[in-house]
């Protein structure tokens, strides 16, 4: 079995409660309120200038040139698409870019920045998987499952069940098992701690945005 695989069915559990989480639920439906949604974009938003340096990090220090122009890429998707995608929903929302960083956010972001700086490349590449692999599996979740009458989530839904995220995520996957097949058992099984580690930092952040979560002291 390729690593892939076996790390996603070690996932499984996590995944199986991702998708019966209210937050996910109100998306298919339609009914999520709009302020836990706003919540999520804006601090979505704050992921995705993170991730994308997360990902440029990796880039820098991919062994295979070709590993780097596929991060390097990952990354230009991340800050451009994705991020253009969020612009649009908070294009509508008055001082949300001000929006103070959510704890679960904060740590998403502490974790893939300094995963993707001092670990092991190949655990680095491991930790950033469940960002593209549990988006798509997801978005293909609640495409198939949706209320499509006037969804307001609909470009969220067709962004990340779409083809062209699709492509992505299986070059993600591909290049995780190049790698993972050049590994010792102990690496591999270090890469899965990593890749579980970001499914469950995954289900965190939609329970902090359901939560509207704060720190529980202010500044
Ligand atoms: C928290 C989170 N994780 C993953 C994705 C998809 N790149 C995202 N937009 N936000």
């Amino acid at each position: 079995m390729t690593w892939c695989k076996s790390a996603w069915q070690k996932a499984q559990p996590i995944y199986d409660q991702i998708v019966i989480m209210p937050f996910i639920k109100g998306m298919i439906d339609g009914t999520l309120d709009q302020s836990k949604f706003n919540f999520y974009i804006a601090q979505d938003a704050r992921y995705l200038e993170n991730f994308g340096r997360a990902l440029a990090l990796i880039a820098a220090r991919a062994h295979r040139k070709d590993h780097v122009l596929d991060f390097i890429r990952f990354a230009e998707g991340a800050i451009v698409v994705e991020s253009a995608l969020h612009a649009g929903y908070l294009s509508g929302q008055d001082g949300a870019k001000k929006i103070e960083v959510s704890p679960a956010c904060h740590h998403y972001n502490s974790y893939l920045i300094s995963t993707a700086a001092i670990a092991p490349v190949e655990i680095a590449m491991a930790a950033v998987l469940p960002c593209f692999w549990v988006y798509k599996e997801v978005g293909d979740y609640i495409f198939e499952h949706q209320n499509k009458n006037g969804n307001p989530y609909q470009a969220w839904i067709n962004t990340y069940s779409g083809t062209d995220f699709g492509i992505v995520v299986n070059k993600a996957i591909l290049i995780c098992d190049e790698i993972a097949a050049t590994c010792t058992p102990r690496q591999r099984d270090a890469m899965t701690e990593a890749f579980l580690t970001g499914c469950q930092l995954e289900w965190m952040f939609w329970d902090s945005a359901w939560r509207l979560e704060k720190w529980p002291v202010m500044a």
